[in-house]
């Protein structure tokens, strides 16, 4: 099987094309590098450029016609960054998206994995969702994934090009072979910045502590990158199952089914790090919202995936991410 990873030279998207390498499907990446690292494509079939460029496209499927699905993850995913700037995440993840959506019809592409993001529900009142639960995304960021979605399935409903999204809860750790990892040096996330802290030696600033969680800060399903990158060679196995017949989309939650609030998570840290971190309460960041986990079987019945990994796991793949880092990316 041979696959299209567009966004392939990112954190998710590399992850999946090293989970695809160690599992007999070739990836072939396709990556504008915006945000994502030439590193991480070496030795991998890799076009720089756009999803959004034509031509280039038509050469990928020209030079690999035997390309059996797309995944893709090529996309900006700062929530405060959307916030300042809609016009070009708007721009980025869904103008450029129906672009690609255009070339992969024209291509006869039959295939495609989309990654959303658990970030475009509205949760309960006991801060779970499943895939029937509201669409109310609170950002511009979510609401580009929740527009996407809603294109990709309005196209898929009548013509060849059948579309599985993947809605991503909050992914840690890192390859565990330590190929590929977060690319940023400075993390805006919980977890980033908990190691950023302990590398900067000053405590952590828990962001929010009046929330209608257990202990008042927010609550998210922490799932490891390389359980969501099996979740994907899973759905390229199962895809034409699932989607057969009448059923030309669906969606399905890739998460633990497990709430970690902040200082929950910042317990683990300290129970798997020698170092352990202070922290210090601060006010809300600005867009900031509860949270929520799943309560969905839907990835176990339909892709047969469940993941494997604990939250402690996420944190020490980290945590060595973090020191190879510099090794492996330069600047
Ligand atoms: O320094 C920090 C950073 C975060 N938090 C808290 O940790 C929780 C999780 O925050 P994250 O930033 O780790 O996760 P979010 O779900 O808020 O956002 C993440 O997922 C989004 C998509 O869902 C975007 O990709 C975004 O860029 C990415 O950070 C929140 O309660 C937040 O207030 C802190 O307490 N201190």
């Amino acid at each position: 099987m041979k696959v299209l990873i567009a966004g392939g030279a990112g954190f998710i998207g590399s992850t999946i094309a090293s989970a695809c390498l160690d599992t007999g499907i070739t990836p072939v990446i396709l990556d504008s590098l915006v945000t994502g690292r030439r590193e991480f494509t070496e030795g991998r079939v890799f076009y720089e450029g756009d999803i959004a460029d034509g031509t280039l496209v038509d050469r990928v499927f020209t030079e690999h016609p035997d390309i059996d699905a797309v995944i893709q993850c090529a996309a900006l995913i700062v929530v405060p960054d959307s916030v300042a700037d809609p016009v070009g995440y708007y721009e980025a993840n869904v103008a450029k998206s129906l672009d690609f959506v255009g070339h992969l019809l024209r291509n006869d592409c039959p295939r495609m994995i989309f990654s959303s993001s658990a970030s475009i529900y509205r949760a309960n009142d006991d801060l779970t969702v499943d895939e029937e639960s509201a669409v109310e995304p609170l950002s511009p960021y979510a609401r580009t994934k929740a527009v996407c979605e809603a294109m990709f399935a309005d196209v898929a409903a009548t013509r060849p090009l059948r579309v599985l999204s993947l809605r991503y809860f909050n992914p840690i750790g890192a390859d565990p072979k330590m190929r590929t990892g977060l690319q940023l040096p400075r993390p805006s996330h919980a977890l980033g910045q908990m190691i950023l802290a302990q590398e900067d030696g000053v405590p952590f600033r828990v962001t929010g502590t009046d929330y209608p969680t257990r202990d008042g800060s927010g609550i998210r399903d922490y799932v490891h990158v390389w359980d969501l990158a099996a979740a994907h060679v899973a759905a390229l196995r199962t895809f034409d199952t699932l989607l057969a017949g009448a059923t030309t989309s669906a969606a399905v939650n890739l998460g633990t089914g497990t709430g970690t609030t902040v200082r929950e998570l910042l317990d683990a840290f300290n129970s798997v790090t020698d170092a352990p971190i202070a922290s210090v309460d601060t006010a809300r960041r600005p867009g900031d919202v509860v949270g929520a986990y799943t309560r969905s079987d839907r990835a176990k019945e339909l892709l047969g995936w469940q993941p494997r990994y604990s939250v402690a796991d996420g944190i020490r793949d980290s945590l060595r991410w973090a020191a190879l880092r510099g090794e492996i990316l330069a600047g």
